[in-house]
């Protein structure tokens, strides 16, 4: 926790409680936001995420892509991944969110969303490589999406709209309590970047 959070009420957790969602706005300036998503859609080496679901192999048209300190093997939907190393780009961003959250990440996962036809559906970002509790700071470029949370027992939800190049951190016992979810939507016709910053447990 840096100094301003200390004595500031900024900023808020959006959460009603069971967990921690910090939700910092636009941490990029305009011109720095344009110029890492043309970076992302244009230079990382993007792939078809898959996954088996009941032993179908599914492709999904959202795009992936997963990045690290270290060659970092991760098992996500079944598939075991490699990490790619940082790039000088991916190493920036990573340090500006340290610096806006106070916390430390080791790895990343990219998704690109070509339209609001691709989202994400209800999950809780738990798999057994990540830290217990561990952080993850989520950055958007791009298009802007609604976001949304639901609790997993009282299911209510809490709703954020996400703004190109904005920080939102989720931590403590996020995961444990909550799913997310990014919704699809007729209304955004052009892309979105997100990027999760997360610490891999070695
Ligand atoms: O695209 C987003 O905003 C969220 C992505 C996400 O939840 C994830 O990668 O686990
Ligand atoms: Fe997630």
């Amino acid at each position: 926790m840096n100094l301003f959070e200390e004595i500031s009420d900024f900023p808020i957790n959006i959460l009603p409680g069971d967990g921690i969602v910090n939700y910092y706005g636009a941490i990029f300036s305009q011109k720095e936001s344009d110029f890492y998503y043309d970076y992302l859609f244009n230079q990382i080496p993007w792939e078809n995420d898959e996954a088996i679901i009941y032993g179908k192999l599914i492709v999904t048209k959202r795009k992936v892509a997963w990045f690290g300190e270290k060659a970092f093997e991760y098992t996500y939907s079944n598939r075991t991944k490699y990490a790619k190393l940082w790039t000088p780009e991916l190493l920036e961003l990573k340090q500006k969110c340290e610096e806006v959250s106070g916390e430390t990440y080791n790895s990343c996962l990219l998704n690109l969303y070509h339209d609001g036809s691709e989202g994400m559906a209800y999950h809780s970002d738990s798999e057994k490589d990540l830290k217990k509790h561990g952080a993850i700071a989520s950055v958007t470029f791009g298009a802007e999406r609604k976001f949304l949370f639901k609790h997993k027992v009282t299911k209510e939800k809490v709703e954020i709209f996400l703004e190109k190049g904005s920080l939102l951190v989720m931590k403590g016992t996020t995961q444990d309590n909550w799913l997310h979810r990014l919704p699809p939507t007729t209304k955004v016709k052009t892309p979105r970047v997100n990027l999760t910053f997360r610490t891999i447990e070695e």
